[in-house]
């Protein structure tokens, strides 16, 4: 029978975090709109490297921050703002240099498949306040300007198509169409939005619209809630989890409530005792930034790595892509997606549908070892950084039936003594630096 939420907060705490959203370990994230035109940050910092001041405000890396970057009056963007368009060129102007015009969803649904990503995660509203959806409330969206598309139901469907799970991300605290004062520190997120009930119902109802029209799997509310909208919270998020019942939710409310916890590349806390997503962009920026070429963004090896480290802690990944305005993908995001899908093809096994091992991870002279177990098997990932052979000591592991790699171009032989697995990586070919074993049985 289906669980009814009655909107009180009693109420959406009993909701738990559904079994589709701890398997999958792995969605994409998609920031694109009209920033997407200018695409233009400067490369400094990850967030959390520096304070979260005028350090970061007037210097951001995040190119979807573009019209803040320019409103601050000073730094990197306002001088190429006015070198490129002049002082005085408005950004609404870009909703009508947006035209999306190479567009193909299911062009882009299928790359995230075969990267052997669960869920999409797509930006419907950015701090910027452009709706990449028809809403009734504001005619600053994508059907009425630019790309004159449903951005957002065009996605769902090719990505539903495909199989995956599709989630709406919104800005709730942030609409710069409503108050636009600079933003130079942190606080001045919260400090800054706008404060009045009007904007708090926008917000509400523009949420159901999102929920009313997708039935998104995932909520991802981003900064915070309108504080005048907070008392209406848990009738919204009843109505969302009535509505998806599978639905869930990050930890962006004002620390009111959440499903599941969000890291943001070096900011933000995470525990295994809980379910939480880790969420970064393939370089320093979430919107396409031109200035960052194939040199700047993460490796191959360090994006399995991450995946890695992330699922053996008890986390998802929500990697991020920055599609050019045009609706292509740079290729250097679209090599990167490929890898990773075929790295997964052959240790997915050891990834999906897996939870934490009580192994904690350990982070060795000659290698690194990642934990995750799936009903009676133990899987080990080796980040093995010395040239082969590596042999590897599992203290306090039983293999009772044997070590198996999960790449058949991996070869290896091990032996179990009284304290513990001897497992030798003799040789990788598989043309990825992380090998996966599986110990059937094992501890
Ligand atoms: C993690 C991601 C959704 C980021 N959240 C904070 C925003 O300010 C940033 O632009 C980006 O959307």
């Amino acid at each position: 029978m289906k669980k009814h939420y009655s909107g009180t907060w009693d109420s959406v705490r009993t909701h738990e975090v559904p079994d589709w959203y701890e398997d999958c370990k792995f969605g994409i994230f998609i920031h694109w709109g009209l920033y997407s035109v200018p695409a233009y940050a400067p490369r400094t910092w990850e967030l959390g490297e520096v304070p979260g001041d005028e350090t970061w405000f007037c210097n951001n890396p995040y190119a979807e921050w573009y019209y803040n970057s320019v409103n601050v009056g000073q730094g990197p963007s306002y001088e190429h703002h006015k070198k490129v368009y002049g002082e005085d060129f408005a950004y609404e102007n870009f909703a009508d240099m947006w035209k999306a015009e190479k567009w193909d969803p299911d062009e882009w649904a299928e790359l995230f498949k075969e990267a052997g990503a669960g869920y999409v995660v797509l930006v419907t509203k950015h701090h910027d306040g452009f709706c990449l959806f028809p809403s009734e409330y504001t005619d600053y969206n994508s059907v009425k300007r630019g790309p004159k598309r449903d951005i957002t139901g065009e996605l769902t469907r090719a990505v539903r198509n495909q199989g995956m799970r599709m989630g709406t991300y919104y800005s709730g605290i942030i609409d710069w169409r409503f108050a636009n004062d600079p933003i130079y520190r942190e606080e001045d997120n919260f400090d800054n939005a706008c404060p009045t009930a009007a904007y708090a119902d926008y917000a509400y109802m523009q949420s159901k619209e999102l929920i009313d029209r997708y039935e998104p799997s995932v909520f991802w509310n981003d900064i915070g809630w309108p504080r005048q909208g907070v008392n209406a919270l848990p009738g919204l998020l009843s109505h969302y989890y009535n509505t998806v019942e599978e639905g869930v939710v990050n930890d962006r409310f004002n620390g009111l409530y959440h499903d599941y916890t969000t890291k943001e590349y070096k900011y933000g806390e995470s525990t295994r005792d809980e379910k939480w997503e880790m969420c970064r962009g393939m370089g320093l920026s979430f919107g396409y930034n031109a200035e960052e070429g194939d040199d700047k963004i993460i490796s191959v090896p360090e994006f399995i790595r991450l995946l890695v480290e992330t699922v053996s802690n008890n986390g998802n990944l929500l990697i991020n892509i920055g599609p050019k305005a045009d609706g292509t993908i740079p290729q250097e995001q679209v090599k990167r997606l490929k890898q990773i899908g075929k790295w997964l093809k052959v240790n997915g096994e050891g990834i999906y549908g897996t939870r934490c091992s009580k192994r904690e991870n350990e982070l060795r002279e000659d290698v690194d070892l990642f934990y995750t177990r799936k009903e009676d098997d133990l899987f080990v990932f080796a980040d093995v950084k010395e040239k082969l052979p590596q042999e590897i000591f599992i203290k306090g592991a039983k293999a009772p039936e044997g070590v198996i790699a999960l790449d058949e171009n991996v070869e290896l032989t091990y032996r179990t003594e009284q304290e513990g697995v001897y497992l030798n990586i003799l040789k990788n070919e598989s043309g990825f630096r992380m090998a996966g074993v599986r110990i059937p049985g094992g501890e």
